[in-house]
């Protein structure tokens, strides 16, 4: 083992009676990474999560953690933390309770001292006597997280952490979950379906499809250069076409060019939003999509203009599908 593969799933089938979830999958997590698994629902995300977390044992294949050979270990045995979209704290008892709950079950020492570095590594050492039907959403969340890490899991797993959260507290706990993970330094693998989240907050991400990986890099290589159709869509490239080469090319909304060009298309949709304007054509071509800034002329609906999908301002793909 290096620091490589400080987690590492070889050949991993997972499955559910005759429903292979994930098929032959590999991945090699870094210590210290910060890794999202994207991708849409039914894509094998969360069954992968729950074979690191020992929750779900392989039907072939094999679980690494730090060097040691997890596969056939129950999950108190694996040192995995596991944060959930709910937040499952215990009701009636209070923050520092909550969060004191794994440290008492291993008879830890110090165990005051442990539960308010705890509280405050995430922010909430004034809320240790609450309950926690007291605190928001985004401060249950961060007991939850708090929860964990007082555990010292060599990694924590987060299930869609943030999806019950509204848009603004959703941010903050961004910040907050980066923030946490530099300071502790902690492998963290977290589950989600929202690519703009994945983007803010992965070092790296692996775009999951049908139970295996169609893409793994970092949020600039996956934005910038999708391998297939499926990942430019997931990265939002709205207008994707063949090429003569049996790949495709993509345009992301802005690359679009209205007003000119050799292309007709009418003008069946039309938005705005801020500080552009939105615009759904039907053309030759198929369906595209753009957007331009608000500052250039208006067309309404019903119009039909000229249009241009410039070459240079496309995205190869290796493959259309
Ligand atoms: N308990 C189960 N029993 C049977 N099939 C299941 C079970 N859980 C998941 N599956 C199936 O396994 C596949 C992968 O599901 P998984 O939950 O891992 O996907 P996911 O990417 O996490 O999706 P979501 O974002 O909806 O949670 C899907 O086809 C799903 O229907």
């Amino acid at each position: 083992m290096t620091n490589e593969n400080f987690v590492s799933l070889r050949d991993l089938t997972l499955a559910y009676d005759k429903t292979v979830a994930v098929d032959r999958l590999d991945l090699d997590i870094r210590k210290g990474e910060l890794i999202a698994l994207l991708g849409p629902s039914g894509c094998g995300k969360t069954t992968t999560m729950r074979a690191i977390a020992g929750l779900l044992t392989p039907r072939s294949g094999s679980v690494h953690i730090d060097g040691r050979d997890v596969t056939r270990l129950p999950p108190s045995r694996r040192e995995v933390g596991l944060v959930f979209q709910s937040y499952a704290l215990f009701p009636h008892l209070s923050v520092f309770e909550n969060v004191a709950f794994g440290l008492r079950l291993r008879r830890e020492p110090d165990l005051d001292a442990k539960v308010m570095a705890g509280l405050e590594t995430v922010g909430l050492t004034d809320f240790a006597k609450r309950q926690p039907a007291d605190l928001s959403g985004g401060q249950q969340q961060r007991v939850s997280l708090a929860r964990s890490l007082v555990m010292h899991p060599k990694v924590l797993l987060l299930d869609e952490p943030l999806s019950n959260l509204d848009a603004r507290l959703r941010l903050e706990m961004r910040t907050e979950l980066q923030r946490v993970q530099r300071e502790t330094g902690i492998t963290m693998v977290f589950v989600t379906h929202d690519q703009s989240e994945a983007l803010a907050l992965a070092d790296r991400i692996v775009l999951m499809r049908n139970g295996a990986i169609e893409q793994a890099g970092t949020a600039e290589e996956i934005y910038n250069a999708p391998v297939s159709g499926f990942a430019a869509d997931f990265m939002g490239f709205e207008t994707i076409l063949p090429n003569e080469a049996g790949g495709g090319l993509a345009w992301r909304p802005g690359a679009v060019v209205l007003g000119s060009g050799p292309h007709h298309g009418e003008i069946r949709g039309a938005s705005f939003a801020g500080e552009r304007r939105e615009y759904v054509l039907e053309s030759a071509l198929g369906t595209i999509k753009a957007d331009v800034p608000v500052s250039l002329p208006r067309y309404e609906i019903g119009q039909t203009i000229a249009f241009d999908l410039p070459r240079e301002t496309a995205v190869e793909l290796a493959r259309l599908d």
